[in-house]
């Protein structure tokens, strides 16, 4: 149901802070599309695997990426998403995507190559919650909103592991220390590395449930309305 925002809500942050589950809930409270630029990462990184190449190779890695035609759904209650025409919704969810994909967005023509398309789909939409890592520092600077999305990295560890079906205190372990690899991989890029905007709103979600979460941005959203930003 359309509540009357209109514009563009960046949501950013590292894993498990409930960047997607939040944002498809804001999106559809909004009456708003929505984009899952990690979604689009882990597209491209399907395409690297698949093509037998070190993710590490940051030269090949553009190659492939550059021939690769990747495509995702703007809709909040489904998940499309392509590569080359073949339905990769559930391989991106991956351990062994999960395990390449900061190498895959590391390299600048990949996130280049992307964050055009993900202009190009956002400009598309009169109303659109899109997430990932630095839509309000680079994908939208001009943002109507900016939210920066923290948890305790615990709460990160037990939420994706509750996700995942994992229970051993081994593997959640394991889950833990992928999350601080990739945090620290995401945050300490030279191209485009995550950390919150200037001016984003940092919702720290560590002793909030979701629903108290989709609240705060919905409001936050919606006092943008006739605010003249
Ligand atoms: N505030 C919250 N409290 C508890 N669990 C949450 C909260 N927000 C999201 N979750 C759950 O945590 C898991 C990870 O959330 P997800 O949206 O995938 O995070 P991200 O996109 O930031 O990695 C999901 O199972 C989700 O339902
Ligand atoms: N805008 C974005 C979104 C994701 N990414 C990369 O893609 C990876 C997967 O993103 P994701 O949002 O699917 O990850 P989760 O938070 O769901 O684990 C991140 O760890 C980043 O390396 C990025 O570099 N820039």
């Amino acid at each position: 149901m359309s509540a009357g925002f209109t514009g563009q809500v960046a949501l950013d942050g590292p894993s498990g802070t409930g960047k997607s589950s939040v944002a498809r809930a804001v999106a559809s409270r909004l009456g708003a599309a929505y984009l899952d630029t990690g979604a689009m990462y882990r597209a491209a990184t399907v395409a690297v695997l698949d093509a037998g190449v070190d993710p590490e190779d940051a030269e090949a890695v553009a190659a492939v990426v550059a021939a690769a035609r990747i495509e995702v759904g703007t809709a909040a209650d489904t998940e499309l998403v392509e590569v080359d025409g073949v339905d990769v919704a559930v391989r991106i969810r991956g351990a062994e995507v999960t395990r390449a994909v900061s190498a895959v967005s590391a390299v600048p023509s990949v996130r280049r190559r992307l964050v055009d398309q993900q202009r190009a789909l956002v400009s598309a939409a009169d109303a659109v919650v899109v997430e990932g890592r630095d839509i309000g520092t680079v994908v939208l600077p001009d943002a109507t909103l900016k939210v920066y999305l923290t948890a305790a990295p615990e709460a990160r560890a037990q939420r994706r592991a509750a996700q995942l079906g994992l229970t051993t205190p081994q593997e959640i372990a394991e889950l833990a220390a992928d999350l601080r690899r990739r945090d620290e991989y995401d945050s300490s890029r030279a191209d485009s590395p995550l950390r919150p905007a200037e001016d984003a709103v940092v919702v720290d979600s560590t002793h909030l449930d979701r629903e108290g979460v989709v609240d705060r941005v919905v409001e936050l959203a919606l006092s943008t309305v006739g605010a003249g930003t």
